[in-house]
């Protein structure tokens, strides 16, 4: 795969996640083309990665093996409708990355019967720990899923998903989800700091405690159930935090929570797709 050429249009911050980590794992940056009408954006990639910049989306499309579509959803119809005779020529393998489009609406807009891989990855992609679920479209070949996969592997973990619709709840579990451990580490900060702890030990304290938590997780033959109750000392201090957390119901809303984020991925296919 490494001498294909992968065609960015679009190149924001998942773009800079995902060119960043291929760049890191040894990827040939004359072989990464980028387009933008952000020309400083663009620029920049290019001076810290090495890369090409294109002078517009068609001239991108043109060089593409691998055209990954990192644009935000509200604009990827005019986007693939603007290209679709480019893509159609060039026939590159196209790779989406934008959250709730269904692959039958970029198929449409795109003049039909492209060899097309949705995926949904996360922006640790930028540290090579990033988290991607894939579906591959019915006309991709085995080795063009191979190649999706390869280039989505090079930025972290890869897992395919056989039912499209899966892919709602994957945006709600890994594509959002960095947020959520940010969002756990902001109330765990702000509450060590008002029982006292100074501002920069408590930040310090949560982030490595994140980490090592994550670390454990992956690296022990436990699952997190186990790995838990392994802190939890009888009558300790944990038992009583996670009791309050339990009593505040924690896992129910944590259950709303992603819930909402997979009908929100399914209302932006339902608005921004063509019904
Ligand atoms: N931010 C995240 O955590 C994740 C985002 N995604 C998806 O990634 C996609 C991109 O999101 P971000 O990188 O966060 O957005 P972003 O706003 O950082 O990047 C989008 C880029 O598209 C450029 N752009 C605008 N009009 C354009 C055009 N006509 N032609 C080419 N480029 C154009 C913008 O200048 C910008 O640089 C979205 O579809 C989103 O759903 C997927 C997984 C996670
Ligand atoms: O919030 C969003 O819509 C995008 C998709 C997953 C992460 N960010």
């Amino acid at each position: 795969m490494k001498n294909k050429m992968i065609a960015f249009i679009g190149s924001g911050n998942m773009a800079t996640s995902l060119i960043a980590g291929l760049v890191a794992d040894g990827y040939n940056p004359k072989k990464i083309i980028a387009s933008d009408p952000d020309s400083e954006k663009l620029a920049d990639l290019s001076a810290r990665f090495g890369i090409l910049s294109a002078q517009n989306n068609h001239a991108a499309v043109k060089q593409a093996d691998v055209l990954v579509l990192a644009v935000k959803p509200q604009i990827l119809k005019t986007i693939c409708c603007d290209l679709a005779d480019a893509v159609q020529q060039q026939q590159p393998l196209v790779v989406s990355i934008a959250a709730g489009i269904r692959e039958k609406d970029m198929q449409q807009w795109l003049g039909g019967d492209i060899a097309l891989v949705r995926t949904m990855p996360n922006t640790p992609a930028m540290l090579q720990a990033g988290a991607t679920a894939l579906h591959a479209g019915l006309g991709v070949s085995d080795d063009q899923r191979d190649l999706a996969e390869s280039i989505l592997r090079a930025v972290g973990l890869t897992r395919w998903v056989d039912n499209e619709d899966l892919m709602d709840v994957a945006t709600a579990l890994s594509g959002s989800g960095p947020a959520y451990f940010f969002l756990v580490m902001e109330a765990m900060e702000a509450a060590a700091i008002d029982n006292g702890l100074p501002a920069d030990t408590a930040r310090l304290l949560t982030i490595q405690t994140a980490l090592g938590a994550a670390r454990m997780a992956i690296e022990s033959s436990d699952g997190p159930a186990t790995l838990r109750k392994k802190v939890t000392s009888p009558g300790g201090t944990t038992e009583r935090a996670l009791e309050i957390l339990e009593q505040g119901n924690l896992k129910a809303l944590f259950s709303e929570a992603l819930t909402g984020a997979r009908q929100r991925s399914e209302e932006l296919s339902e608005l921004l797709g063509n019904h």
